[in-house]
Order: C-alpha cells, then sequence, then structure tokens
C-alpha cells in the first residue's frame, strides 16, 4: 500500500475574488523508501502539493490519504495530533526555535508527544550524531551555519519516526557544500534506514539526486519518472 495517496487533488485560491488553480486533477502514490523530487517551474504548484500531502491545507476537492486513512475529513485538532505521529517537515528556512538548542529544538516534537525525558535526550542525542553535530547539541539557531541549521531540521523531522519526510526546497538557501553535505546525509538515511523522503526543489544538485522525479507544469502532473541517482558520499 502507498504511505502517500494524493487523489484528483484540484486547489483553487480565492475562489470568490480572484481564483488562482494551483492544483487541477493532480494524483500521485509515493511508497516506502522513495527518494523523491517534485519539480516544475515558479508557480507550478509545487508548494502547494506538498501542503496538501503533510495536511497543512485543504484541497478544494480530491483527497489525500496516508496509510490509508483521509486526512482530508480530518478536524483540525486531530489532525495536529496525526501530523506529530506521522510527518516530518523540513523548510527552506529551516524554522527552527531561536531561543532553544539543537537539541531542544529537536527533543520538542518529543516533549509535545509526551514522550520519557531520558528517552528523549537519548534519541535527540542519537539523531544529532547521525547528522553530523554531535559537537554542536548545544548551540543555538543563531551561533549555526545554514547547513548546520538544515541539518539540525532533518534530525527534528525524524524525532517522531514519522511515516515520511515532506522537504520544502531543503537545499535553496544553502551554499554548494552545504547542500552536497545535507544531500548526502539525506540520501544515506534513505539507504540505510528507509526514511521515504518527498522533496519540490528548483535545484539541479537535488533533482539529480532522485531517484523519482516527478514534474509539475500549471498545477498538473506533466511526467513522472524514475531515473537513476548520482551517489552519495559517505559520511
Ligand atoms: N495562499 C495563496 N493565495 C493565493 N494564491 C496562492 C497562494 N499560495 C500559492 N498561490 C498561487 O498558487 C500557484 C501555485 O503556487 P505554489 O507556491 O504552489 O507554486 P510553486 O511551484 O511551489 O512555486 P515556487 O517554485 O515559486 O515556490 C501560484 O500561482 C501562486 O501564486
Amino acid at each position: 500500500m502507498a504511505i502517500v495517496k494524493a487523489v484528483n487533488l484540484t486547489k483553487v485560491y480565492n475562489p470568490d475574488t480572484v481564483p488562482v488553480h494551483a492544483l487541477r486533477d493532480a494524483s500521485l502514490e509515493i511508497e516506502k523508501g522513495e527518494f523523491t523530487s517534485i519539480v516544475g517551474p515558479s508557480g507550478s504548484g509545487k508548494t502547494t502539493m506538498l501542503n496538501m500531502l503533510g495536511g497543512l491545507d485543504k484541497p478544494t476537492s480530491g483527497h489525500v490519504e496516508i496509510n490509508g486513512t483521509n486526512i482530508t475529513k480530518m478536524k483540525d485538532s486531530k489532525m495536529i495530533d496525526f501530523r506529530l505521529k506521522n510527518i516530518g517537515f523540513v523548510f527552506q528556512h529551516y524554522n527552527l526555535i531561536p531561543v532553544f538548542t539543537a537539541r531542544e529544538n529537536v527533543s520538542f516534537i518529543m516533549l509535545l508527544q509526551k514522550q520519557d525525558k531520558k528517552a528523549m535526550q537519548k534519541r535527540a542525542d542519537e539523531l544529532l550524531d547521525k547528522v553530523g553535530l554531535a559537537d554542536r547539541k548545544d548551540a543555538r539557531p543563531g551561533q549555526m551555519s545554514g547547513g548546520q541549521q538544515q541539518r539540525v531540521a532533518v534530525a527534528r523531522a525524524l524525532a517522531s519516526e514519522p511515516k515520511f519526510i515532506l522537504a520544502d526546497e531543503p537545499t535553496a538557501n544553502l551554499d554548494s557544500s552545504a547542500a552536497m553535505n545535507l544531500l548526502d546525509i539525506m540520501q544515506k538515511m534513505n539507504d540505510v534506514q528507509n526514511v521515504t523522503f518527498v522533496f519540490s526543489t528548483h535545484d539541479q544538485r537535488v533533482i539529480d539526486r532522485a531517484r523519482r522525479v516527478i514534474t509539475m507544469v500549471d498545477g498538473a502532473i506533466y511526467s513522472d519518472e524514475y531515473q537513476k541517482a548520482k551517489e552519495y558520499d559517505d559520511v
């Protein structure tokens, strides 16, 4: 069964004033263990699609299923809890909490899930080790580079052991070496632990690493192709 299934999604913003058709009858399925890029020109609907897949917004028509559960009909209060347990998010602007250390940022989701404090600390430390930040656990976002902040964001996204990770333009603000390093880490997590990643991106470096490339044009799925992905450097 697909982890994520988007069925005939249409999204119209501002339907009563100046309607914008951001998605037009777009359907896709994501299986466990995929490393997939959603690409397409600016305004083609990539972010709108990720927002629908992550339950951050609702379609005008159509629906989204996650592991067989229709999330489109879910009440907002239930959706928050469902998101916490099932979906990890990585954003272009990292979205870390500035007054928290790296460890606290990673622990925060587990705190919301009322996990045991010791287990929470242990998991946060393991995740930060995995993203190469063993020596930056007590640093706050303002004391870290963009690449380091985005690696904290990846560790945070994994903290609740989600079914899949959605990453909206994760390398957009990173220089070349930080972007490659982030991709190496995510690709290795995909390869070794079978973590499922879905990206939206303009970045050819990210597209080259994907095994599947879904292209959107004007709110619709234009093509959906598998390719041989560029290998990652061991990290
Ligand atoms: N909240 C909103 N209100 C109105 N229109 C919106 C809103 N969000 C997006 N749109 C419009 O919907 C269309 C799709 O936008 P979306 O952000 O999904 O595209 P994108 O492919 O992610 O673009 P980019 O690559 O520039 O980030 C665009 O025409 C955009 O202007």
